[in-house]
């Protein structure tokens, strides 16, 4: 399957935050027809968690048979479990305390009152991953035994923020994070946005997704969504690296689109 790549630049992080909930929601309820359960991978950051804000206001909004949502996150901040700069915890606020969740879909990263070391916490997502990766395989597949077990569940939608420095998720340029290869879930420490201890999908693990969508807001991001669009070494600028299995969407406000090489502007493949 060939992976699209699409544009869609919108004139305010108002409405920007508002078209990505409704194409959030759009898409749950396309893959809840297909498959009766969807899995959506949530990021932190002002547009993604401005977005769930919006998904919890849309009148569409209970459309979605929300206990059919898993829910995982892409990044997470190592700190204990109820502080506010949890991304899980904004999310909670945002969107999961107004809709009806299983909890038991709703898989959340480890927190520093949990474990002992944000690598710990690494391992205990991986489980957790692999967990759900496998029951998934013994629910789609004939004969699950046949078939290599995958060590990730399917992933309809992976929503990323990116940094002024082209971060996502919490994969940093030249740190360890965005270079490996061999692990679906890193620890992360002395990340240059605070707080220094985090857990982070890698880059294999964030590719893995059939859709991701980099939402960026304002123009100290323009840099950062320029050089990734213009196709920038991802251990540089990790934003350049992620490709959905299917589709790669960009959607970013004028203001983040300020630096996109024009020609790509023109290109909706
Ligand atoms: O844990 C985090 O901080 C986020 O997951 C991070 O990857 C965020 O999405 C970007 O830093 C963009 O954040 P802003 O939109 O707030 O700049």
């Amino acid at each position: 399957m060939t992976s699209s790549l699409r544009i869609n630049i919108h004139p305010t992080f108002e409405v920007l935050a508002a078209t990505t909930a409704a194409r959030l929601i759009t898409r749950v309820l396309d893959v809840q027809s297909d498959r009766g359960e969807a899995t959506v991978v949530l990021t932190g950051g002002s547009v993604g968690i401005a977005t769930l804000k919006a998904v919890a206001a849309s009148p569409a909004c209970p459309a979605v048979d929300w206990r059919q949502v898993n829910f995982w996150w892409g990044d997470e901040r190592f700190v204990p479990s109820d502080s506010a700069e949890r991304n899980c915890v904004q999310a909670q606020e945002s969107l999961l305390d107004h809709i009806a969740v299983d909890p038991a879909r709703v898989h959340r990263m480890g927190a520093s009152d949990e474990y002992a070391d944000p690598a710990a916490a690494a391992q205990g997502y991986i489980r957790e991953l692999t967990a759900a990766a496998l029951a998934e395989h013994h629910r789609y597949h004939d004969r699950p035994d046949e078939a290599p077990a995958p060590t990730l569940p399917r992933f309809d939608v992976l929503l990323l923020g990116i940094g002024p420095d082209a971060h996502i998720a919490s994969l940093f340029p030249e740190l360890a994070g965005i270079r490996t290869k061999d692990a679906n879930v890193v620890g992360v420490a002395g990340a240059p946005k605070p707080p220094p201890l985090r857990i982070s999908l890698t880059l294999p693990a964030i590719s893995s997704a059939d859709e991701i969508w980099l939402v960026a807001a304002g123009s100290d991001k323009a840099g950062a969504v320029g050089l990734a669009l213009a196709g920038a070494n991802p251990v540089q600028v990790p934003a350049a690296g992620p490709r959905g299995r299917s589709k790669t969407l960009w959607l970013i406000d004028q203001d983040a689109a300020a630096k996109v090489p024009q020609q790509l502007t023109l290109r909706q493949d």
